[in-house]
């Protein structure tokens, strides 16, 4: 880790200046750092989106018995076969035992009823009067009880995000709750006195852009924005709202940098804060923070530029909400970059892209005060400084 020039603060503290972590080494420290939330069993219905905390093993065998893989005709013995019956999905089992020599007609999920060689499609059998005939192979078309899962089979591991996919296997499997991670609580403090948050700035004045970036990241990563609320430049509001429990993580946009009204770092330097991440060799949004409080919080700190706020919202608070939900690290998402992108010679410039296929190309005019050019972007790519045009890039999509 490089240091800078340590200039002094406004608040009388010290200030590392522009380099700090690799913006690779942030992102990895920021999924890696925080441990992951306590487990709650809950309903298996209400836990998409959260992280499974132990695996999740079949109650039932699946299928439960053996049944019909296809609309036709249920046979025992050597063709021809006399139909005695007809069973259904969800009817009753007609006849209990099928002798050679005879079928019953059967929809696809039937039980099929013991003694059956094989269940004949319809379009594979000719059917005269009472009497079928037709080719078949010993268990053809019958999906035999427990072929997919046997009860205790394990269906998904730990670590996985509980999906529309994870419920309907797990509904299969005759399961209704699952021991997940805790949700990550969120409060998320919007300083500066000028940040306004509807209507038609007056002169000196911005509206908001930073608190909907913040929600759909928190949101993305498995958070919970539990609070949100905007506490101007008053020092004693922000120490008090970071500090107010119920939360797991504190995420504070502007009061980054070392100007008077930046005071994120007296507050922290008070509450005993272990630092993680303390700036960013990145443009924009260097001046980005993670930190521990002494009693376990986890805090956030995003710059008050629009667009360095997005890039900090996706280096380092996506991954430290994700962590504290308990999710793995996605494995990188890497595509060849193509455009101009003015390099960054001390870390990585993060430019928007527009995605295409197997590519990324550049959208250019990105400024970090405005979220223009991202709002017609895919994804955000970081660039190294020895970046050539078309080599790979790490890609983050844009919320
Ligand atoms: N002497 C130095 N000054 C600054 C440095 C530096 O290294 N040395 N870094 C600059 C960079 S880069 C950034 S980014 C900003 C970060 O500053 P803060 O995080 O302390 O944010 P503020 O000063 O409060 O605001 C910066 C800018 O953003 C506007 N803002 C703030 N909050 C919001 C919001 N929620 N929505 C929209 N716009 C917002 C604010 O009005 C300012 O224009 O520091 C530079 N200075
Ligand atoms: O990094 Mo500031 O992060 O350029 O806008």
């Amino acid at each position: 880790m490089t240091q800078a020039r340590q200039p002094t603060t406004a608040a009388g503290g010290t200030y590392r200046a522009a380099t700090g972590l690799s913006w690779w080494d942030a992102h990895e420290v920021a999924a890696r750092a925080p441990r992951a939330l306590g487990a709650e069993r809950v309903a298996s219905a209400a836990a998409t989106g959260r992280t499974l905390a132990d695996p999740v093993r079949a109650v039932a065998a699946a299928p439960a018995f053996d049944t019909a893989a296809m609309d036709g005709y249920a046979v025992a013995g050597e063709s021809p076969w006399r139909v005695v019956g007809r069973v259904l999905a969800g009817g009753p089992a007609v006849p209990d035992t099928l002798s050679p020599g005879t079928a019953v007609e059967i929809g696809t999920g039937a039980v099929v009823p013991p003694g059956t060689r094989a269940v004949i499609p319809y379009e594979r059998s000719h059917h005269v009067d009472d009497l079928v005939t037709g080719a078949i192979e010993d268990r053809r078309n019958i999906r035999t009880a427990g072929e997919d899962l046997r009860p205790g089979d394990e269906i998904v591991p730990a670590g996985r995000v509980v999906t529309a996919s994870v419920l309907g296997a797990i509904a299969q499997a005759g399961v209704d709750e699952v021991t997940v991670r805790r949700r990550p609580r969120v409060r998320l403090l919007v300083t500066g006195d000028e940040v306004i948050t509807g209507g038609r700035p007056a002169l000196g004045q911005v509206r908001d852009a930073v608190s909907p970036i913040a929600a759909a990241v928190i949101e993305r990563a498995g958070g919970d924005l539990v609070d949100h609320r905007h506490v101007g430049d008053d020092p004693d509001l922000l120490h008090r709202h970071v500090e107010a429990a119920g939360v797991d993580l504190v995420v504070v946009s502007g009061s980054s940098s070392i100007g008077a009204a930046d005071h994120l770092r007296t507050v922290l330097a008070v509450l005993g804060a272990r630092w993680y991440v303390d700036g960013v060799a990145c443009r924009p949004g260097h001046p980005q923070a993670l930190a521990e409080t002494s009693d376990g919080r986890w805090l956030v700190g995003l710059p008050g530029n629009p667009f360095a706020a997005l890039v900090a919202a996706l280096t380092v608070l996506e991954p430290a909400v994700a962590a504290l939900a308990g999710r793995a690290p996605n494995p990188p998402l890497r595509l060849p970059v193509t455009g101009d992108a003015t390099p960054y010679p001390h870390g990585a410039r993060l430019v928007p892209v527009h995605l295409g296929g197997s590519h990324a190309r550049v959208v250019p005019g990105a400024r970090p005060g405005s979220l223009r050019a991202a709002a017609t972007a895919d994804a955000l790519a970081v660039l190294a400084p020895d970046r050539v045009d078309g080599e790979p890039a790490e890609i983050l999509p844009l919320p």
